[in-house]
Order: C-alpha cells, then structure tokens, then sequence
C-alpha cells in the first residue's frame, strides 16, 4: 500500500487570486480530504491537480503537466479520458489507493446562464475504494470482493462484519478478540475497517485499513442507521445479534453508503454466523497450506486452483468461500457430500447441469449493479435467464425419472423452482417477452425493447419506418425534379436528413427555389427542403419518444427486480451451489478422489492419500508418478497403540517427500470438511476442530522477526491452542538456531503435543534423536520415507514405511543440487568424522555433541610428503641444495 502522505498544503494555501474553478476545486478537495485522489470531471476528461497529480501520474506512468499558476507556483496537473477511466482506477485502486470520483452535475449551458465566469456546479458522486467496487470491469469475475470490519468491545466480546457489495452478501458473527486475526485472514477482505485504536495493531498483516473515528461505532446510531436502512423496527427479526455485531454492522453500512455518496445501498439483510461451526484454520496454517493462494500470493499452484472445475463467476467465488471455511456440522458436512456423489455417480446429468450452468451469468452481481443504478439492460438479461434456467434444469431432471435427487441437490432445485415463487415466474415472462436478445450495454442507447412488448412503442418506431421510407421515395422525386440523377438524401447528426449533390451538379439545384442551401464541401453542397425537414423533424420526434418510452421500460423493470432481489439472489445461490457440486465430482472422476467418511471419531485413516498440487504438477511434467501413501493416526489411541498412534514421527533423506506427506494429510482434511472428495483411495475422518501447520521457515522482516522468533511464535500458538480433536502438522522445528537448542525445543514440543495436547499429530524432523525419544512414547511412533543409493545416484521412493530412517543422505542431495565436487569431497570427509565420534551418542547422553568437534587434519601437503620422504644422513651438500630448490618450487606451486 502507498504511503497515504497527506496532501501537501499547497492545496490549502491560500492563493491571491484563485480562478473560480479553482475555488471550486479546492473546496471540493477540502471536503474529500488528503488521502483520497481527486478525479476532477473537465469535459471528456477526469483531471487531477497538485499533489494528488503526482502521485497518480507516478503510479499511472501518465504524463505529469503543469496548468496554470496557484501561490506563483505552477499547479501540477495529469488527466485521464472518461472513457477509459475503469482501467486507469483499477490500477490506482490495486495500487492501494482510494478515489473520489467528482462529476459535473449541471450543464455547462445552465452554469452560463448564470454569467460568463460562473463555474460548472461539481459534487463528488462517489469514493472509490478497493472494497466497494461494484464494477464487472474493476472486479474479478471469480474472485469475491469483500469489505470487513471489526470491533472489540469492553465486555471482551468481539464482532466481525463482512459484505460483498458486488453481490449484496452481508454477514456477521461473534467471536473472541484473538479469533479476529484467523477470522479476517479466511475472508482475505480487499479492505478492512477498523476502529482507529486498533490500527497499529493490526498495522502489519498486509491488509488494506481504513480506520474509522470510535463515533462510527457507536451502538445506538448503528441499531438506528440498520433499522432505518433496512426498514424494520428491530434487528431481531433477522437473528440475535450481538451488541458488538449491530456495531461493527453498522459502522460498515455506513461507510458504504459514504463511499456510494447517498445512493441506497445494495446489500440484503445481514446474516448472522455462528463461529462454532468452523473449522478453524490460523493465518499461518492458512498460509502454508496454500489453500486459495500460493505463499508468493498467486492463484495458480493453490489447491483452490486446481480443485476449481466450476463454469459460472459465482460458482467460483462460492467454491472459494467453501474451502476457505471448511464446516465442524457433520450433517452439513455429509449432506454436501451426498450432493458431490450423486453428481460424480449420474454422468449424463452432471454433462448437461454444466453446459446449462455454463449459459447463465453473474445474476448476483447483476442484481446489485441494478440496485445500485449502475446496471444496464444486460443485467435484466442475465437474471431472466437465470431464472428461466432454473427451470431448464428442473425439467431436466424430470426427464430423468431414475434419478432421485439426495436432499442437498433437491433443496438447490426447489429453490429454483418457479411453480411457487408467481412474481418471480411472471418477471421472467415479462422480461424474456420485452427485451430484445442481444440489447445494448447502456439503456440510455436505445434498442432494447422488443417489438410487441410496448403497442406505443411499436406504433412509434412504424410511424418513424414509415417516415424513413417516405424519405427514401423523396430521393426519387428529387432526381427527377432536378434532373440530377447522382442525386442522393443523407443523415448525419449535424444536419439531420439532407440533399447532398455533387459541386458539379450544385448550380443546378442552386437556382432551384424549394432547395435551401445548408453547406458547401469539397465533396458536395448539401440542401434540405421543408418538406424533408418537416420528415426528419417527425423521425426524430419518434426516436425521441421511442428512447423515452423505452427508458421507462427499463426503470420499471429495474424496480420491479430491486423488489424481488432477495429470492433472485436466493436463485443465483443455488445455481452456484450446483455448479459448485458438479465442479467437484468432475474434479473427483478426472483425479481419483473418493468419498471420504466423516464422523465424531478421533481416528484419521486414509489409504493411498496423494497431495492434489503435487500430483498434478507431477502429471504436468509428465516426469514420475505421484507415489500414494498412508497416514494412520488415532487420537484415543489406548497405550501402546503402535498399530495406530496418536503422533508419528517422520525421518527420512532430504527431498523425500516429507514436507509434501504432511501437507497432503492436512489438505485431504481440509477438503473433505469442506464437502468434497479427496485425493485418496479410501478416507475416514474423525471431525477435526482446529487445524495446525507450520510447515517450512519464512522470515517476516517487514515485523522485524527472524525465522526462527516466527517459527517458535507459531509453535506456541499450536502447543497452547491444540485440543483433543485437533490435527498438527509440524516440519523441522527448531531448525533455525543452534543444534541443541532446536532439538530441545523439537523434543520439547513432540512431548507436548503427545502428553498434554494429544491431537493427531505429523512430525517431520531431521533430528534423528528424536527417533529414540519416539520408541518410548506410548501413542507415537516412527515412519520414516526412504531412499536408495545405486552406481552413485541417489533415488528416493517417495513411500512412508513404518520405522525411524537411517541416514540422511544430505550430502547427496546437496551434490544433486550442485555443490562444487570439493565442497561435496569435504562435507564427506566432515561427516566421516562426525559420525566416527558420534556413535555412541544416544538418549541418555543429552546435551549431545557436548565434546568440542575435533579440528579435522589436513591431508599432508607437497613439501610435507617430499620433507617426510628424505633421509638427510644420505644426502650431500650438493643434493641436499638441490632438494632446497625443488621444495621452495613446491612451495610456489601451493
Ligand atoms: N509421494 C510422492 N510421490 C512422488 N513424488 C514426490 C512425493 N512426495 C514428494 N515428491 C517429490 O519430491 C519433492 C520433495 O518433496 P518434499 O519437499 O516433501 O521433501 P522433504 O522430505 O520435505 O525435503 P526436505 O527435508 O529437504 O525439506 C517434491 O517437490 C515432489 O516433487
């Protein structure tokens, strides 16, 4: 995000002289304030003036001007054109910043009327910021854009508040303080309010803040502001909502409607959450199991990316939502899978579903862009079609008489259904019967309404036809008149219908009477007639009431939605709620998945699990095949369950696919809580509460901690947070500080997570002690992935088999990385010696390696072996100069 610095004072200071414009603008900045960049209509242009002008041209990489003087100083200036005014705030707004959209809201003839100095009348019509876009062109169309805030209040209760004005999705929920960060972090909010108290805390989590003065929060004039904007006496009506709920509700309706200067907003009724039913996933784990975005921030290479099979935008974002939130309701859990079964089981059906699902459009967003006057006739285009397909799918089905829908896939479809839902039937026919099928973006273009729709529309535009062809026969009579026989009647906007003759025929019609000149160009002189003017008067008097009429079309049709938009919107849902089922089963057939048992067990037992990502980026290299492998685990394993521990631990080479073992355990979990198949050949699941990762090591300078100060944050987090139901996984802790303080804390934190947390748990390590530590524990044991060294090489196996590894193979893998031949020769020769002094080395020898690590002996050098290989009894003076040389000439070549 860029430094927001306020804007200089230039802005403020007070000129001698101002322009009136610049009066104008000034105040109009005063009021928007520094932080947000001004876009200044002039004309076909948005201008930019001062400090905000250098900032966006910088940003922009537009060219910086100069217009006038302001104090004597030149006032810098930079402008974009109107019409491509979306991409340029697209890349402001994706740039961090925020900006005042400011419009001429008179004519500029109106302003003359009021003297020659007097300026256009200006009002900011709009704050852009990055979490009330509303725009197809500024949003993603699979990637939701959602506006959080937060409040904590002093009773220790905490609330979160989410919306999505793109699609008027309007959330809250309840929660702890310390569950904010993991609450916001699944959302990833483009924008996140804030009271101005908490900002610095919050300051350094990447998240684009937008503090809000405590006022904004204040309880009652949030429960009055939601009353009144949602037109009900209480909330109560919509769920019991917290004090801190109706706060945090409040303050962010409020600032959408600043942002949206006073249009009503396009938001349904908040939705109350229940947190408990989560499964809680902390930032950290969020980050590093690349769930919806890589750790370098991108979509590709994400689980999200290459589970995502969905055809439609919301089918997408809804998809997202899912497995951002996986579920802790074992009904919910299973009825979602039942509806992936029935699609993965009815091939024909789910084919056809997903070439329906593929012709509808984004009706939530459509609905709010209607609402929020943005919409055009598209927009009715699309939602008539949703509706319409719900139908289409729901017949369907009916002509499938085999196939019985499980409970989840009926809701969806019930939900589409017309047969109950009379206004939302009748607004369908109206609109399919009204509207032409390809209308134009903007209403204001004309054209969109159908013949037969309108009898006055119908009589206009045959009256205007009938105009025209009047107009062609006049062209006719004209030629004959004149004689002229090139003689043509043209339209242009300027003139309207006219004569246009060639100059070589214009003395002839020049001398006519009833030929009144208009203009004279190189290529001809163009004339009207009364009576040609009389007809365009009339053509254009029918276009006119046409338009007027048809803008009245669009209006009431645009009323009639913004009526219904909650059972429209309720219809969206469910078709992404299907296209989401039958993304995923197609997911499932094309990589395997199966469905996963899910109960209130502790067991975890997955048969030939595989990591998604992995896999596929395997099959994308077409190099190896992905090797599946098991994971066994069970949390109320009884004493000495070697069988099925608690906690294993795992060893092996480097590169042999620990890390990816973890993870792929942690996913299956995640996906199946989700509602989808996983990538196994058979999974049961005991229901998981909290989910841990801390996987690989990752600096966070920009907070000013070292790896290893993040590491151990994240640990603690795990080791004081784990329950019972929980799953951990943790890989080479204590990697990043001395040998034994890490394999301390290491053996540490395996104790607790064995005796005190006793959650499922992986522990990948390279501290082959730990092993040992291991074999003594009652609910663990050791697994360790192999590798194999033949004719030199080094090939890793890629299974998990049941006992500690033997060795490391480190060196080899540095060699395979490409270490110079002597620094490999040397680790060799270290590690020889390392592990000829080591092997006695055991439990009860803690702290290891305390003897100081012998100095390693060279190997004797030239002058040394020459020196060592001479008896100087025998030598002679003349011999023993001569060897004098030959060792100094050694010595040289050293
Ligand atoms: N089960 C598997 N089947 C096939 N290839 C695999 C498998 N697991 C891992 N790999 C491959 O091995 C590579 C290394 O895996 P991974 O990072 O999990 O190893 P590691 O043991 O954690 O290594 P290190 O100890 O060096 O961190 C992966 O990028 C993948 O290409």
């Amino acid at each position: 995000m860029p430094v927001m610095s306020p804007t200089p004072n230039d802005t403020k200071a007070k000129s001698a002289k101002p322009t009136p414009m610049m009066v104008q603008y000034l105040a109009i900045k005063d009021e928007v304030g520094p932080e947000a960049l001004l876009f200044y209509r002039m004309g076909d242009f948005y201008e930019l003036f001062f400090d905000d002008a250098v900032r966006a041209a910088a940003t922009l990489d537009i060219a910086l001007t100069k217009r006038g003087k302001h104090d004597g100083q030149p006032i810098p200036m930079c402008g974009v054109p109107v019409h491509a005014a979306d991409a340029y705030l697209a890349r402001l707004i994706k740039a961090g910043f925020r900006v005042a959209v400011c419009e001429q809201t008179e004519d500029p003839a109106e302003a003359k009327k009021r003297g020659s100095k007097s300026v256009v009348r200006r009002e900011v019509v709009r704050l852009v910021t990055p979490g009330t876009l509303s725009e197809d062109t500024l949003l993603d169309a699979r990637d939701a854009n959602i506006l959080a805030a937060i409040v904590t209040g002093l009773s220790g209760d905490a609330a979160l508040a989410w919306a999505d004005i793109s699609d008027g999705s309007f959330r809250t929920c309840s929660l702890a303080p310390g569950d904010l960060l993991a609450e916001v972090m699944a959302l990833r909010p483009s924008e996140l309010l804030i009271p101005e108290a908490l900002y610095a805390d919050w300051a350094d989590h990447g998240l684009t803040l937008t503090p809000l003065a405590a006022s904004k929060f204040d309880r009652r004039s949030c429960e009055r502001l939601l009353s009144d904007r949602f037109d009900v006496a209480s909330l109560d009506g919509f769920g019991d909502f917290s004090p801190e709920e109706r706060r945090v509700a409040g303050a962010l309706v409020d600032y959408i409607e600043l942002t949206q200067a006073g249009d009503r907003i396009a938001l349904s009724p908040p939705q109350r959450r229940v947190r408990g039913g989560w499964l809680s996933i902390d930032s950290a784990t969020r980050n590093s199991l690349e769930i919806d975005r890589t750790l370098q921030g991108q979509r590709k290479g994400s689980l999200l990316s290459v589970i995502d099979r969905t055809v439609t935008g919301p089918g997408a974002r809804l998809l997202a939502a899912r497995l951002s939130r996986p579920l802790m309701d074992l009904a919910d859990i299973r009825a979602r899978l039942d509806g992936v079964s029935q699609l993965h089981d009815e091939a024909a059906w789910r084919t056809e579903l997903r070439d329906q699902l593929k012709a509808t459009g984004d009706a939530a967003r459509a609905c709010s862009r209607l609402q929020l006057g943005r919409g055009g006739p598209r927009d009715l285009v699309t939602i008539c079609q949703a509706l319409a397909m719900g139908e289409t799918i729901n017949a369907g089905l009916a002509r499938r008489p085999a196939v019985a829908p499980v409970a989840e896939i009926e809701a969806q479809l019930r939900t589409l259904s017309l047969s109950d839902k009379p206004e939302l039937a009748k607004l369908v026919r109206d609109l399919s019967k009204a509207l032409v099928a390809d209308p134009p973006l903007q209403a204001r273009d004309g054209g969109l309404i159908a013949p037969g729709w309108s009898p006055e529309i119908d009589r206009l535009r045959s009256l205007r036809d009938e105009t025209r062809r009047s107009v062609a026969a006049l062209q006719g009579r004209y030629a004959a008149a004149t004689g002229v026989t090139t003689l043509k009647i043209k339209h242009n906007n300027v003139l309207g219908y006219h004569v246009d003759v060639s100059p070589k025929h214009a003395d002839t019609v020049l001398g006519r009477e009833d030929f009144i000149h208009r203009q004279t160009l190189v290529s001809g002189v163009r004339f009207t007639t009364t009576e040609l003017a009389e007809l365009d008067r009339d053509i254009a008097g029918a276009a006119d009431k046409v338009l007027a009429l048809e803008l009245d079309a669009f209006e009431t049709f645009r009323s009639r939605v913004t009526a219904l938009v909650e059972p429209v919107r309720q219809v969206a849902t469910a078709l992404a709620a299907l296209d989401v089922y039958a993304g995923l089963a197609l997911w499932a057939l094309e990589s395997g998945a199966t469905k996963p048992t899910i109960d209130d067990s502790a067991v975890l037992e997955i048969d030939a699990g595989r990591h998604p990502v992995v896999e596929a980026a395997l099959q994308r290299q077409s190099a190896t095949r992905f090797t599946p492998n098991d994971t066994w685990l069970d949390g109320a394993a009884p004493q000495d369950a070697k069988g099925c521990p608690r906690l294993a631990l795992i060893t092996g080479p480097n590169m042999a696919g620990k890390s990816t073992y973890l993870r792929q355990t942690a996913l299956i979990i995640l996906l199946a809580q989700a509602g989808s198949f996983v990538p196994a050949a058979r999974a049961h699941i005991g229901l998981v509460d909290r989910l841990f990762s801390r996987v690989g090591a990752s600096d966070d300078l920009s907070k000013g901690r070292s790896t290893f100060m993040v590491e151990m944050i994240e640990t603690a987090a795990i080791l004081n947070q784990a329950t019972e139901k929980s799953f951990v996984i943790l890989d080479e802790i204590g990697r990043g500080t001395a040998t034994f303080d890490g394999l301390s804390i290491a053996w540490a934190a395996v104790e607790h997570l064995h005796g005190v947390n006793r959650c499922r748990a992986l522990f990948a390590t390279h501290y082959h002690e730990l092993t040992e530590l291991v074999a003594s524990l009652d609910g663990a044991k050791n697994l360790s992935l192999r590798a194999r060294e033949h004719e030199g090489e080094l090939i890793f196996l890629h299974d998990v088999r049941d006992g500690a590894a033997d060795r490391s193979y480190g060196i080899q893998v540095a060699k395979l990385a490409g270490l110079p031949a002597a620094a490999v020769a040397r680790a060799k020769a270290v590690l020889e010696r390392l592990e000829a002094d080591g092997t006695d080395l055991g439990l009860s020898d803690l702290p290891l390696f305390t003897a100081q690590l012998p100095v390693i002996a060279a190997e004797p050098s030239a002058v040394e072996a020459a020196l060592r290989s001479i008896d100087p009894d025998t030598l002679s003076p003349r011999d023993a100069l001569d060897l004098l040389y030959a060792l100094k000439s050694k010595l040289g070549e050293g």
